[in-house]
């Protein structure tokens, strides 16, 4: 394996994906690190979900190449993979411990991986209560930790804190932060800026299927005004879209 291969978790390179005349990503280019949060962000309609459906091999695209550590997305590389992309459905009797207990044996994942997936999302206290008593954050940490089971060494959000409180948020943000310190790759895709701006290493913003801007956050601003940048951002996408 390359050097580049082992320090770039996904690389994405001129994908498109047309439905019949629609061009849903129009020769995108992407690529995540290693322990990198890597921001993708797009309004309604960007491209986003398409993007994300094919690098988790559930939609093939019309051409461009998708790499996950080095291999093409197949059932091994995509079993470097975890995904949360809506809260997930738990049953409301299981304590987190049993929840996650059954995710393990379902994966073929050594019960002993439970305890280390907890400890990421700071559920070790909170793991013997029911999960009907969840709050909409615990829910989401909870999914994140069945994401974690498997020891993926990327994992690909979506709208982590939609629905969150700013409690909630402030916490999602140490989990995704913590994730990339243990060298997770992490993706998340979000329409919203305030959601991806305070975690973020990178970003790449979306619109109608075309790279907009991709870097640093800081290199959106406009007048020192990242916000403002985004915005100035999509109105000249809009106003340039096909
Ligand atoms: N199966 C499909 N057939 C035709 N067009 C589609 C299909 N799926 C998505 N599209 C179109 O492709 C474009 C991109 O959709 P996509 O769902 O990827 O955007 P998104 O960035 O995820 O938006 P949202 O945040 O609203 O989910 C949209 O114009 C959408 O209408």
């Amino acid at each position: 394996m390359t050097t580049t291969a082992t320090t770039t978790a996904l690389r994405i390179r001129e994908l498109h994906k047309h439905y019949g005349s629609h061009r849903a990503l129009d020769g995108v280019d992407l690529t995540v690190r290693v322990g990198e949060v890597y921001g993708l962000l797009g309004p309604n309609g960007a491209g986003k979900t398409t993007l994300m459906k094919a690098l988790l091999g559930l939609q093939r695209p019309t051409s461009g190449s998708i790499e996950i550590f080095g291999g093409p997305v197949a059932r091994e590389s995509l079993g470097e993979v975890g995904a949360l992309i809506e809260v997930p459905g738990l049953w409301p009797q299981l304590t987190a411990d049993e929840t996650l207990r059954i995710h393990a044996r379902l994966r073929g994942v050594p019960q002993q991986w439970i305890e280390p997936a907890l400890e990421l999302v700071k559920m070790t206290e909170a793991r013997s209560r029911k999960v009907g008593a969840y709050s909409l954050g615990m829910r989401w940490r909870l999914g994140i930790a069945i994401a974690l089971l498997a020891r993926p060494r990327l994992i690909i959000l979506d709208e982590p804190t939609n629905g969150l409180d700013p409690v909630g948020i402030r916490e999602m943000r140490g989990i995704i932060r913590s994730l990339a310190g243990e060298g997770v790759a992490v993706l998340i895709a979000s329409h919203q800026l305030a959601e991806v701006a305070q975690v973020c290493d990178r970003v790449q913003v979306l619109v109608a299927g075309r790279t907009r801007f991709e870097g640093p956050l800081t290199g959106l601003a406009l007048d020192g005004n990242v916000e403002a940048g985004f915005f100035r951002l999509l109105e000249t996408a809009d106003a340039g879209i096909r």
